[in-house]
């Protein structure tokens, strides 16, 4: 099943003029639903445009119009154990937020109680329906993805860390560490609960919205029904984006700024997943932001529908285009409708004298819809607790209650199988370098027993089985090698030795020290989590790499839009690109003359950054001088070669031949000079540049021609890669590492100047 897009155009605010209207709903045919957007081209007023969704809402929509039509009918589907995602998705001061959340009056309030209030009435339903037999959880977590740092909402600001909750992906979903889960018994609770995180959610007042979200809020609601030993889970999403920003029209300050180009990006990195998904590329760039990341489009299973808020105004003209563009693309994405499956619970653990008093905690089955491995894992432990104390609970009751709500494990249970043991519990010795594979040894170690071993007789007389297991030590030196593998490879040497690894003699005390397997786990996590953090704490420090990549994608793109003779895509890109490149003369200098060409007159778009007009200028005298750019940014340069050197490939035949041909007739170099030496030593322009790249040093090698920071540093994080001493041999060799052009190489050599 597609992703079900609809589009919901707000009405006039206050102020706004019925004049200056120019989006409208309309109908394929008389007395069909509304499902177009009309709205003029932007060049010619005349000519319309005309986008077509699977609803459109207009002016006139309720909130319970919108509930009703397009979540009611899937709370059924969530009782059946399929997710469902809603997400609200537009330029600022849409109403994405009126959308999701609403006012506090009756009439007014907005998907998300509205979704409350049925799941609650729903699992009351249920309830009677079962006679009791079927028990419902209900389960809050709420956070925010601010500058790309995610937030738990359902936690006071000041418990909130610098770098955020660390994501990580289990069981093919995406999950956020460390996130809180809370039960709620109805709505009450809910809006208690609700109105107090927002009050943690980051709003601000920009010229565009008095109330403009600064980050995206994604509020789960995770259902769990357990019938007997049976448990489904399926949750809820609901996400209110935050919009994205035109920052010519939002007089935003520093701050603001800041914030609104990590919306932007995210939002930027959505439409490319949207793309890329709808394209069928092999690679969706879902990891370049926290946000995509989460929302997974595309490969969550469930039910998606995407709200697309527009707003009917002239002043939005080009950035309503453009989210209709994005939104009409959306919906060829496929989403399969899969339920999350039913999961058994143990019986109540019994301690069979097998291991004392050390029993452990099972190993838990992996949890199909959880978002949150840490809060089940609580809970779980929690319910397993009370149910070896207790009778099975009956479970969650929304409203006739005279009980109080109890707790039950969620969806951490295992499923019923013949009884075999999964693991051997043999002993076994820590091994003295880190290997997958345990060997067998003599040294008790206590580890978890299975639930099966628990049940049946002792096995001390069967013959000892192959031992597929890790000890505290190898654990800890897996993880240690992990780490120093991937500070390695991003070389920040520096940053890595004003945080260095913890004592490694310590923790190998510590973890001998603990005779628990459980305690083992949660170490493991626990330096997961700090190598997660650290390494994002590197990448920020190096000025997010990405950054870059990203904007040679954009400038690649807007290369191919050029070449396909789409002009106003091309400005697009490029104008995307700014960020990555800010005040870059070539790149002000394009937007600039294509703006003109497309008679743009919005002169002011670029001032901010940098006089156009100066830059131009400079571009001009530069390439008079037949530099290009070098002098003034070699960091970009190196990006314009690399952007160039990736045309190539996507030229037509012909045009190839031409380039071949400029290539041609330009001076040759001697022979010797030009090609790797085959048969004798490198000449000693070549051996100078191979003595600079394989020192190593940033420094040096960004003295390059072409070469910038970045160019630099990751050209010595690639030979870290490599071991000691193991340099570059050959210019070939060189031309062969990432990133390492033949152009980039030559332009490299041909800067040395040689004594001779
Ligand atoms: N359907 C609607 N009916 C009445 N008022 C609306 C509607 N949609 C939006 N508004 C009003 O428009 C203004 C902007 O809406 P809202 O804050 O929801 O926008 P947003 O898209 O969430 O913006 P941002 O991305 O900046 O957070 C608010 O005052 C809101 O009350």
């Amino acid at each position: 099943m597609s992703v079900r897009v609809v589009a919901r155009i707000r009405p006039l605010l206050e102020k706004e003029l019925d004049r200056d209207v120019i989006v409208r709903a309309d109908r394929v045919a008389e007395g069909a639903p509304l499902t177009l957007v009309k709205i003029p081209s932007p060049k010619n007023e005349t000519e319309e445009f005309s986008f077509a969704f699977n609803r459109v809402y207009d002016q006139s929509a309720s909130q319970e119009d919108i509930f009703t039509a397009e979540v009611a009918p899937h709370i059924k589907s969530l009782f059946q154990g399929l997710d469902v995602t809603i997400f609200a998705y537009g330029v600022t001061g849409t109403g994405k937020t009126h959308t999701m959340r609403g006012g506090l009056k009756l009439a007014d309030r907005g998907v998300i109680p509205r979704l409350l209030s049925n799941v609650f009435r729903r699992a009351k339903k249920t309830m009677k329906d079962t006679e009791g037999a079927t028990s419902v959880a209900v389960a809050l977590s709420y956070y925010e993805i601010y500058n790309d740092k995610v937030y738990d909402l359902l936690e006071p600001p000041e418990k909130r860390t610098p770098t955020g909750l660390p994501l990580r992906e289990k069981d093919g979903k995406t999950i956020v560490v460390g996130l809180s889960e809370r039960l709620c018994q109805d709505l009450k609770d809910f809006e208690r609960l609700y109105i107090e995180a927002n009050n943690n959610r980051i709003t601000a007042a920009t010229k565009l919205n008095a109330h403009s979200s600064r980050s995206h809020a994604i509020l789960r609601v995770k259902v769990t029904q357990t019938t007997g030993d049976a448990v489904r889970e399926s949750t809820a999403s609901a996400i209110d984006l935050a919009g994205s920003e035109d920052n010519r029209r939002t007089d935003n300050g520093k701050e603001r700024l800041i914030e609104s180009a990590a919306i932007n990006k995210s939002l930027f990195v959505l439409s490319q997943c949207i793309d890329a998904i709808s394209r069928g590329d092999k690679r969706i760039p879902y990891r370049e932001s926290k946000m995509t990341r989460i929302l997974s489009l595309g490969q969550n299973n469930g039910i998606t529908i995407m709200i697309l808020n527009l707003a009917p105004l002239r002043s939005y003209h080009l950035d309503t285009l453009s989210s209709l563009n994005v939104s009409s693309r959306a919906k060829r994405i496929e989403v399969r409708e899969i339920e999350n499956e039913i999961v058994y619970k143990q019986p109540p653990r019994t301690n069979s004298g097998l291991s004392g008093g050390e029993i452990q905690r099972q190993p838990l089955r992996p949890i199909n819809s959880v978002h949150n491995s840490h809060v089940g894992t609580a809970l779980a432990l929690k319910a397993a607790e009370k149910a070896a104390k207790d009778k099975p609970v009956k479970a969650f009751s929304v409203y006739a209650d005279k009980k109080p709500a109890t707790v039950m494990a969620p969806n951490t249970s295992q499923p019923r199988q013949p009884l075999q043991p999964k693991r051997p519990s043999e002993p076994v010795e820590p091994q003295p370098r880190p290997s997958k594979l345990a060997r067998p040894a003599q040294r008790s170690l206590p580890r978890p027993v299975p639930q099966t071993q628990q049940q049946q007789p002792p096995q001390h007389s069967q013959p000892q089985q192959p031992t597929i297991a890790l000890t505290p030590d190898q654990i800890e030196a897996m993880v240690e090698k992990k780490v120093a593998e991937i500070l390695a490879s991003r070389a920040a040497a520096a940053a890595a030795a004003a945080a260095p690894a913890p004592d490694a003699q310590q923790a190998a005390e510590s973890a001998t020290n603990s005779t628990q397997a459980a305690a083992i786990s949660e170490e493991v996590q626990r330096r997961l989590e700090a190598l997660e953090q650290r390494i994002e704490r590197e990448v920020q420090a190096r000025g997010g790499n990405d950054g870059r990549s990203e904007g040679l994608r954009l400038l690649l793109q807007a290369r191919h839009a050029k070449e396909r003779g789409d002009e106003e895509a091309a400005l697009r890109f490029y104008e995307s690109a700014l960020p990555f490149f800010p005040g870059q003369p070539k790149l002000l200098g394009k937007i600039e003359r294509l703006r003109a060409k497309l008679g743009i007159n919005d002169s002011c778009d670029l001032a901010p950054r940098s006089p156009a007009k100066e830059a131009k200028a400079t571009g001009r005298r530069a390439a008079r001088r037949g530099e290009g750019d070098d002098d003034n940014d070699p960091d970009y340069n190196g990006t314009e070669a690399d952007v160039e050197d990736a045309d190539d490939a996507a030229l037509s035949p012909s045009k190839r031949k031409k380039k071949l041909n400029r290539a041609r007739s330009q001076p040759r170099l001697p022979q010797a000079e030009e090609q790797d030496e085959p048969t004798g030593p490198p000449s000693p322009r070549t051996q100078m540049l191979l003595d600079i790249v394989n020192s190593r040093d940033v420094a040096r090698i960004r003295s390059l021609h072409g070469f910038g920071a970045k160019r630099a540093q990751d050209l010595v994080d690639i030979l870290a890669l490599r071991g000691d001493g193991e340099g570059v041999g050959s210019l070939k060799e060189l031309r062969g590492l990432p990133g390492m052009g033949g152009r980039t190489v030559e332009r490299a050599r041909e800067g040395l100047v040689v004594d001779c």
